[in-house]
């Protein structure tokens, strides 16, 4: 199963070698303004599914979210130990 890290690595290893078809690359191409509106729009689907859906349902959204404030890390050149430095 992947964690928080292992995903961190895997992404950090995309934007490196920047793979054809690779949904992150893109991401990062658009940028910090899209990829933002990207991070309201799942914690907003977050929210919903935790009031209203399954709880399969409410991690499947919070695992998307993750991820693009993982994305979002790459985009500004943040490090977990940028972040987890204030956990
Ligand atoms: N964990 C994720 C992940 N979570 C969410 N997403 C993206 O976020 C989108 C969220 O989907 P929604 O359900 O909100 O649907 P949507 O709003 O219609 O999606 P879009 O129209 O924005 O694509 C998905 O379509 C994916 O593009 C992810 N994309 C990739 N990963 C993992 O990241 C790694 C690298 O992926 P690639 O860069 O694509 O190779 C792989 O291990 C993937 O499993």
């Amino acid at each position: 199963m992947k964690t928080f890290d292992s995903l961190f690595a895997e992404l950090t290893e995309k934007a490196t070698t920047r793979p054809a078809g690779s949904g992150t690359v893109a991401e990062l191409d658009a940028g910090v303004h899209a990829i933002g509106k990207k991070i309201v729009e799942e914690a907003a689907e977050v929210w919903m599914a935790a009031e209203h859906e399954t709880d399969e349902a409410a991690a499947e959204e919070i695992s998307q979210l993750l991820y693009h404030l993982q994305v979002l890390m790459l985009a500004k050149g943040l490090t977990l130990e940028d972040v987890y430095a204030h956990l």
